[in-house]
């Protein structure tokens, strides 16, 4: 396993890019630790994919250098970077058996047969495919191929790193579950650098310790889960995370106060004075309804979403989400949200403001 080390890697694709817009990677300096499982979330687009065949090498940077470990492989082809990769899409060799399949990354580096047959005995555990080993590849489904590529992306315990690309794509949701939590354990098991691409959410904050967030070709928060959903960086991290999302009302702030259209609102910390745009951002789960106290509210819609009920609001003529206890009554006239302070997060020009303790 190595250390992997992006120094001001940028990307673009165009051959006089002149502007910052003109990258769809944009400089990011970051170091991925000896056998540390990320993953690497953001939106169709957003530059993930970029990113990661940057460290694989089927991409070489417009700027930059990779460092693996204390080695600049930078123009180091794929082949010679010894990483194992896993597709969207199923990469398999239909006239071999599933066992030769998985046996593949193992034979070519001379491994010896003992060695070989546990491997790929375990991998075929880990991916439910022991009664299978002996069939052909060809007429498995495209689900169980895709099992047959993690399975080879992983039956290897010398490579430096291990890199998915959407990988459970083409699984079907029950097994998506199960393959993640399996890939998990893995990680515990046998520490592989593991970097793992997806536009899900629920996928990255399940299989990852550290979550790196990708917004418009720039890496906007490197975080754990926990890191996401209580201090967002940025408010698309905010937005991004989140089941709905975290609220976001213009506001200005003088110490710690907000006020919004006249009302003011208790912040956990106090700020410095602040320019451009300013905003408060409250996670739904941290919004009270009441009927005294808060900012007054006008409830639109609510939504039975099993434990608990998804209120949608008004406020102050912007859409206010609040989770709110399944059984607790509703305010029916002059209903208000209350926010908890401490959990309240300021930005400035979309970027979180970290305040003084109140
Ligand atoms: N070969 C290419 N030539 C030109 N532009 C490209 C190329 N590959 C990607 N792009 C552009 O670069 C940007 C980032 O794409 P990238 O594939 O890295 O994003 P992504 O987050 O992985 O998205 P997806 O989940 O859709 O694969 C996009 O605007 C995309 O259109």
């Amino acid at each position: 396993m190595a250390q992997i080390t992006l120094k001001n890697i940028a990307h673009s694709y165009m051959d006089a890019p002149s502007e910052e817009a003109d990258y769809a990677l944009k400089e990011v300096d970051h170091v991925w630790r000896d056998g540390e499982a990320y993953a690497l979330l953001g939106p169709s687009g957003c530059g993930k994919t970029t990113l990661l065949n940057i460290v694989s090498g089927l991409l070489r940077p417009s700027h930059g250098r990779v460092l693996f470990g204390g080695e600049d492989v930078t123009d180091m082809p794929t082949a010679e970077r010894n990483i194992a990769q896993v597709f969207q899409f199923p990469v398999v060799y239909d006239t071999m058996t599933v066992r030769e399949n998985l046996a593949f990354p193992l034979k070519n580096r001379g491994i010896e047969a003992q060695t070989i047959t546990e491997r790929v005995q375990r991998v075929a555990a880990m991916i439910g495919m022991e009664d299978e080993l002996n069939r052909k590849a060809r007429g498995l489904t495209a689900d169980a191929k895709q099992k047959i590529s993690l399975g080879r992306g992983m039956v290897r315990d010398d490579v430096n790193a291990l890199l998915f690309d959407e990988p459970l794509t083409v699984i079907d949701p029950h097994m998506k579950w199960e393959l993640r939590t399996q890939l998990k354990r893995l990680h515990g098991q046998f520490g592989h650098t593991m970097i793992y691409v997806t536009h899900d959410q629920t996928e990255a904050l399940t299989f990852a310790d550290h979550v790196v967030v990708m917004h418009d070709g720039r890496v906007v928060q490197i975080g754990t889960p926990e890191e996401l959903f209580e201090r967002p960086a940025h408010t698309f991290v905010g937005y991004f995370i989140g089941s709905p999302g975290m609220n976001l009302l213009p506001a200005e702030v003088r110490g710690d106060r907000a006020v919004i259209d006249g009302h003011e609102v208790m912040l956990g910390s106090g700020y410095d004075d602040l320019s451009g745009k300013v905003e408060i951002g409250i996670r739904p789960e941290f919004v009270r309804l009441t009927d005294e106290g808060g900012l007054p509210a006008t409830i639109k819609r609510v939504e039975d979403v099993g434990r608990h009920r998804l209120v949608r609001a008004e406020v102050l003529g912007r859409p206010v989400n609040v989770i709110a206890d399944e059984g607790g009554p509703l305010p029916s006239e002059n209903a208000q949200v209350a926010f908890d302070p401490a959990r309240i997060n300021v930005y400035a020009n979309d970027w979180r403001v970290e305040g003084r303790a109140a």
